[in-house]
């Protein structure tokens, strides 16, 4: 169903992966029509499992999400675009085919002024061919591909970092531009805060699957007395959050003496004095 107030809200939103373990717990969020709102957490608290419920790509449980004041698992969800790292893995854009071709594919012929702009704004050379190019060359002509059809919520999934400052910052206030001429509101997971200051109305700040703090952004700057420009005052704030929440975590492989448990104290630390290399352990269900 088309969106006309894109608002999105999330009530008490829990969620279990296939192997039992948690995903999201108690998440609330009321984020407004024409809203930016940039998702903060380290690796691992839940963001991207955030969005994918969000964009319909995992089942959420009924009541708990509406886009637009609709369900969009009871209503078709229209007009919702999500980003994320199947969409930048999509091998099409790595075989030996133009640039015109992949843009006319994904309905650039019907908004030729929006493809333009697209192509304009991202620094597209039309003359490309797309196993010929560079990763971030490759980003902006998908970057052009996914935004074509005006979507009414844009779900990003840091797809920025190939992109180069400019290209970025380019990038970014093309998306701010867009929510302040028509109906739209943006969900934005990133750990690149390069010039972001001023382009986010509201914050959401996730800790292993639970949302910590969310509001517009003014309400959170009192957190940070001492900063010397608006980048770094949002650099600070999160930093801040990050340490926080690293305290509140603990270690992840906790040394005999922190685990301080069991009778047998055998708790283990893997890492390159086992001989593996420290290859990551941990396992992933799906
Ligand atoms: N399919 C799965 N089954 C079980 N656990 C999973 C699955 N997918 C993710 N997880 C776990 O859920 C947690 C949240 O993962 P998620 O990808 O949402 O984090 P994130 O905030 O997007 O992290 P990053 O910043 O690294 O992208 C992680 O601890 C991850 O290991």
């Amino acid at each position: 169903m088309a969106t006309h107030d894109p608002s999105i809200a999330v009530k008490d939103l829990s969620y279990k992966f296939q192997d039992g373990s948690e995903g999201l717990e108690h998440v609330h969020l009321d984020l407004p029509a024409g809203s930016r709102t940039l998702l903060i957490g380290a690796n691992g608290a839940g963001k991207t499992t955030l969005l994918r419920l969000l964009s319909g790509k995992r089942l959420a449980p009924t009541n708990t999400i509406t886009v637009g004041g609709v369900d969009p698992f009871k209503d078709t969800l229209e007009g919702v675009t999500y980003l994320g790292v199947e969409w930048v893995l999509n091998s099409i854009v790595r075989t030996d085919i133009d640039v015109p071709t992949l843009l006319a594919s994904v309905g650039g012929n019907a908004w030729p002024a929006r493809r333009d702009e697209l192509v304009s704004i991202l620094d597209i050379d039309l003359s490309w061919r797309m196993h010929a190019v560079s990763d971030g060359e490759r980003r902006r002509v998908q970057l052009a591909m996914g935004l074509l059809r005006p979507w009414t919520v844009l779900l990003l999934d840091e797809i920025t970092v190939d992109l180069d400052l400019l290209s970025r910052s380019n990038f970014l206030a093309f998306l701010k531009r867009e929510t302040e001429s028509r109906p739209c509101t943006i969900v934005y997971a990133t750990h690149i805060l390069d010039n972001l200051a001023q382009w986010p109305t509201h914050l959401v700040h996730m800790h292993l699957g639970k949302v910590r703090a969310w509001g517009p952004l003014e309400g959170f700057y009192d957190q940070v007395p001492d900063w010397t420009s608006e980048n770094s005052r949002l650099g600070e704030l999160v930093l801040k959050w990050l340490k926080e929440d690293l305290k509140a975590r603990g270690p992840r492989n906790p040394t005999n003496s922190e685990a301080g448990s069991g009778s047998s104290g055998q708790a283990k630390s893997y890492g390159a004095a086992d001989g593996i290399g420290g290859y990551g352990l941990e396992k992933r269900g799906e």
